[in-house]
């Protein structure tokens, strides 16, 4: 399997996949045995951002001139060097804050804004950019992200469509899939649910992490980064975990880890091990070299310890000794630099980026070309293997089909039975008027609440698999919304069905379908309203928080609680957006139109004499009833709209960022 990838000279993303234009120079990058080296890698937390200095700026403004001045930047990584070999597993250690992550993310080019990265990194001598790192690698996350509902194999499948180049054929596909599997020993399990934790029982801790490889070796990549492949697993797992890595690199891949507290028997397994201390390199070379060079130092791991244990201990700052350690860290690096191992090191990558200084330098990832798609699969095949993973999603999460079909069961008997029966009299009138504007409260909150529950709890894996390049937002939104259209039509339906010939509301079989419609409606642009919430909210608690207090408003301008004619003039804008008050005013329409005579059961002068005077009194008018139909109609497409830029604006932030 030998494809190319190209980069263009002078475009500022080299390594971008593509052809190349005729008297272009062009960089044929290797697409098995890789060795990635990286020479003189600095990384300094940056000084200011754009926000940041402008804040500044205002706070400087109000500061003394003495005080005044620049915080220096943190070097958080100091002309680190190294190379990983194929065949070969490499594992990342050092104490905590020694440089591990920001090396990782270096290499993966996917180091935060906040950070400034200088240096080169380079596939066979040839430098590369963040495009072509992203092509030929795979990055295994510390933390999991699945869609709990689905099975192992529904959600290799899934990851085969999306991830897998678009001219390979399905069969093809799935046969890989298979290959994983067993290659991954997902076998026994490939049929259960992943599972959520504290909600749905799936799979163990470590055939989860098995899957999340999986998920990333589908594409047979020759580069693989961990980050914390270990962490949250016991022994045993952490062993099996390792182990899997290591059956990789044996099959000529190259693997970067990092990993913190290895026990004797996950550390045998490492082909090399690079030991990072306060952002240097203090070692890289096999375990034996590592036992050498300390030894040589006089500080020779005993032989009844750890020696990764040993090692990590030696370059920790001690926060009592803080002056001594440093100066024992800078020794330590010191003489990794000058020593034979560290020498030959540095000076192989250093010529081989120099033999190959013809290419232009790396770029920033992000800075490629934007006319070239990121997407592995078409449009459409993305939205066909999005849809059947939504719809698979929706159909197994308990909370959207069980939970939901039952509480709405239930609420519409218990308002069936307390306002069962009412007359058309005086007294009915109040109640059923009560009843509709229950019947709109309670669609609100349920299918606002539901959709918060479920859309947040998916948007992180949402964000990450989008900022993969796995599918584009439009495709997740529009596939997200239609998978759901079923369950969020027959809730109100259901709703409209048991409730409504209980209560005693206008028996004409027409008004019942009527009622019904204008409660599904209702309900879709509360659903509506809770993807926009969703996607405005930064968790799932602070959607939650933030979506009442904004209901309560449009529910007072409903037309029960405040009379239509009574809104405040400063208010009407807000009152225009209510679907309580659209609602209500159709469902009032809806039930009295066309009621001639209403039986007054006391011997006062609030009785309306028929239907007409009820709507009178609530100030809507009859003519209304079709402005009520569209109003809520702009408003489901409207509030969905919204949503969808919240989403897209969060996904632009984020893959700027
Ligand atoms: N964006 C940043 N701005 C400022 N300092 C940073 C930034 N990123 C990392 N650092 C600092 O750089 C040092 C190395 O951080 P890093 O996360 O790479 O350490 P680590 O070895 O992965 O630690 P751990 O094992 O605890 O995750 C730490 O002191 C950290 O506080």
């Amino acid at each position: 399997m030998e494809s190319v990838y190209e980069s263009k000279k002078g475009d500022g993303g080299e390594g971008s996949s593509g052809s190349s234009s005729p008297g272009i120079k062009t960089a044929v990058y290797p697409t098995e045995n890789i060795t990635l080296t990286w020479n003189d890698v600095n990384v300094f937390a940056a000084g200011e951002t754009r926000r940041t200095r402008a804040m500044n700026a205002i706070k400087g403004f109000f500061r003394t001139s003495s005080r005044r001045g620049v915080r220096p930047r943190k070097h958080i990584l100091k002309n680190v060097s190294g190379a990983a070999y194929p065949g070969e597993l490499m594992a990342l250690m050092g104490s905590s804050g020694a440089g591990k992550t920001t090396l990782l993310n270096t290499l993966t080019f996917r180091s935060p804004a906040s950070v400034v990265v200088s240096g080169r990194r380079a596939f066979n001598g040839i430098p590369v950019n963040g495009k072509t790192m992203a092509s030929l690698s795979a990055y295994v996350q510390q933390d999991d992200l699945f869609i709990g509902t689905l099975t192992v194999r529904e959600h290799l499948v899934f990851q085969a469509m999306v991830r897998m180049d678009r001219h390979i054929p399905y069969e093809a596909r799935m046969a890989r899939v298979e290959e994983v599997i067993s290659e991954l020993t997902l076998t026994r399990c490939q049929n259960t649910v992943i599972g959520v934790p504290g909600k749905i029982k799936g799979i163990s801790g470590g055939e989860m992490k098995r899957l999340s490889f999986a998920s990333e070796v589908l594409t047979n990549p020759p580069l693989m980064f961990c980050d914390e492949p270990t962490s949250g697993l016991d022994s045993f797992m952490a062993q099996n975990v390792v182990s899997v890595l290591k059956s990789m690199a044996m099959k000529g891949k190259t693997v970067v880890c990092t990993i913190h507290q290895p026990s004797s028997e996950v550390y045998a397994m490492f082909d090399k091990i690079l030991l990072m201390a306060e952002g240097r390199v203090a070692f890289l070379g096999t375990p034996e070299q590592a036992n050498d060079f300390f030894k040589a130092m006089g500080a020779a791991c005993p032989s009844n310890y750890n020696p990764a244990d040993f090692f990590i201990q030696l370059l920790a700052v001690v926060p009592t000794r803080e002056e001594t350690c440093r100066n024992m860290i800078d020794m330590v690096c010191d003489s990794f630099e000058n020593s034979e191992i560290g020498g030959k090191l540095s000076s192989e990558s250093e010529f081989k980026i120099q033999e190959k200084s013809m290419f232009p330098s790396w770029g920033d990832p992000w800075t490629s070309p934007k006319s070239l798609s990121p997407y592995k699969a078409s449009w459409w095949i993305q939205f066909k293997a999005v849809l059947w993973r939504s719809w698979l999603s929706v159909m197994k999460e308990p909370v959207l089909i069980k939970v939901r079909m039952l509480q709405t069961i239930m609420v519409a008997i218990m308002i069936g039975i307390i306002y069962f029966g009412q007359e058309l009299d005086q007294d009915g009138v109040m109640n059923i008027n009560g009843a509709l504007f229950i019947c709109l409260t309670n669609m609100t909150f349920q299918n606002v609440f539901a959709v918060i529950s479920v859309f947040c709890s998916e948007l992180p894996v949402f964000m990450r698999e989008h900022l993969n390049g796995m599918y584009r937002t439009d495709v997740y939104f529009i596939c997200k919304t239609l998978a759901e259209v079923p369950i969020f039509l027959t809730v109100p339906l259901l709703f409209t069905s048991v409730m409504y010939y209980m209560v005693g509301l206008n028996s004409n079989p027409v008004r019942f379908i009527t009622a019904g419609a204008i409660i599904t409606l209702v309900s879709n642009v509360a659903t509506s309203f809770g993807y926009f919430i969703s996607c405005i909210s930064s968790s799932i608690s602070v959607a939650l928080s933030i979506g009442p207090p904004i209901i309560i408003p449009f529910m007072l301008f409903g037309g029960f609680f405040l009379n239509a004619g009574s809104v405040p003039p400063y208010f009407k804008w807000l009152s225009h957006l209510s679907w309580f008050k659209y609602g209500n005013e159709a469902l009032l329409i809806n039930q009295w139109e066309g009621i001639d005579s209403i039986a007054c059961t006391r011997t006062n002068t609030s009785c309306p004499r028929d239907g007409h005077v009820v709507l009178e009194t609530y100030n809507f008018s009859e003519d209304d009833f079709l402005t009520d139909f569209l109003a809520l109609t702009g408003l489901i497409i409207g509030f969905r709209v919204l949503a969808f830029l919240s989403l897209l604006y969060r996904t632009f932030t984020r893959s700027s960022s």
